[in-house]
């Protein structure tokens, strides 16, 4: 009975757009969602659905269900100008040093916003096939940041991007990164296909 409760309220979180504001959102954090939405009114910007996923399976940085705690954050996708902008606030669940983010945790967010870029702006799915990044100053536990990503060059299969993470104020640049994304072949999509959430249209 538990499980078919369980996988009953699975389904019903599924469905739940988790990209957006929750009372968990500090006044900062909802600040700077509010102005990143301002910017899909007149449709140059997209804001990217966030959803659980179906089923048992969980997207890693959503998996974390009491709010506030995990990640906290909005991803919006200007398709144009080949970009991504995202805002974060990371939970006390992402400790690494005393008081402040796992390099892990941030390695998760510049992954995901550059992977959803490629995602929403390249034809095709992208695997992450290299990823670095230049860890400048330490991410403060429950602080809120904004990571910039966008395609620098496509050669083939292969896309080329870069990202950097500033504070909430853009004061102070706190990571920069660089990924390659390879656009899996024909083949690789097929055997994949079965892999991917149903409504493949979010996160
Ligand atoms: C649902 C909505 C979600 C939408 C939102 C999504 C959010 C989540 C995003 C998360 C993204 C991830 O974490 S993805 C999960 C982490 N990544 C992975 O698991 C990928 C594991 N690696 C692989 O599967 C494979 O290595 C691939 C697919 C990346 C590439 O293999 P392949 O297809 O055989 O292609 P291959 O010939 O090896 O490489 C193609 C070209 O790329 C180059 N290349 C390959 N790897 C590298 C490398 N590390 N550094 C330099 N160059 C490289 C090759 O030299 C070659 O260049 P040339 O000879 O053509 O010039």
């Amino acid at each position: 009975m538990a499980r078919q409760v369980n996988s009953q309220r699975n389904q019903e979180e599924a469905v739940i757009d988790l990209a957006w504001p929750n009372e968990a959102w500090s006044d900062v954090t909802k600040e700077i969602f509010h102005q990143l939405n301002a910017g899909t009114e007149n449709g140059d910007w997209t804001r990217h659905p966030g959803y659980l996923r179906t089923g048992e399976r969980r997207l890693y940085c959503r998996n974390i269900s009491e709010q506030g705690k995990g990640f906290e954050y909005a991803i919006f996708i200007n398709k144009r100008e080949q970009r991504a902008t995202c805002v974060c606030q990371f939970g006390p669940y992402l400790e690494g040093p005393p008081s402040h983010v796992h390099g892990g945790a941030v390695a998760t967010m510049l992954d995901t916003v550059m992977g959803t870029c490629a995602y929403n702006v390249l034809e095709g799915f992208h695997l992450t096939a290299n990823l670095n990044i230049n860890y400048k100053k330490p991410v403060r536990l429950g602080s809120t940041a904004i990571f910039l990503a966008k395609v620098d060059k496509q050669e083939n299969r292969k896309a080329y991007l870069s990202a950097y993470v500033t504070s909430a104020d853009g004061s102070t640049t706190l990571c920069d990164a660089t990924s390659l994304f390879v656009q899996l072949s024909q083949e690789q999509m097929e055997k994949a296909k079965k892999y991917l959430p149903q409504d493949s249209h979010n996160d």
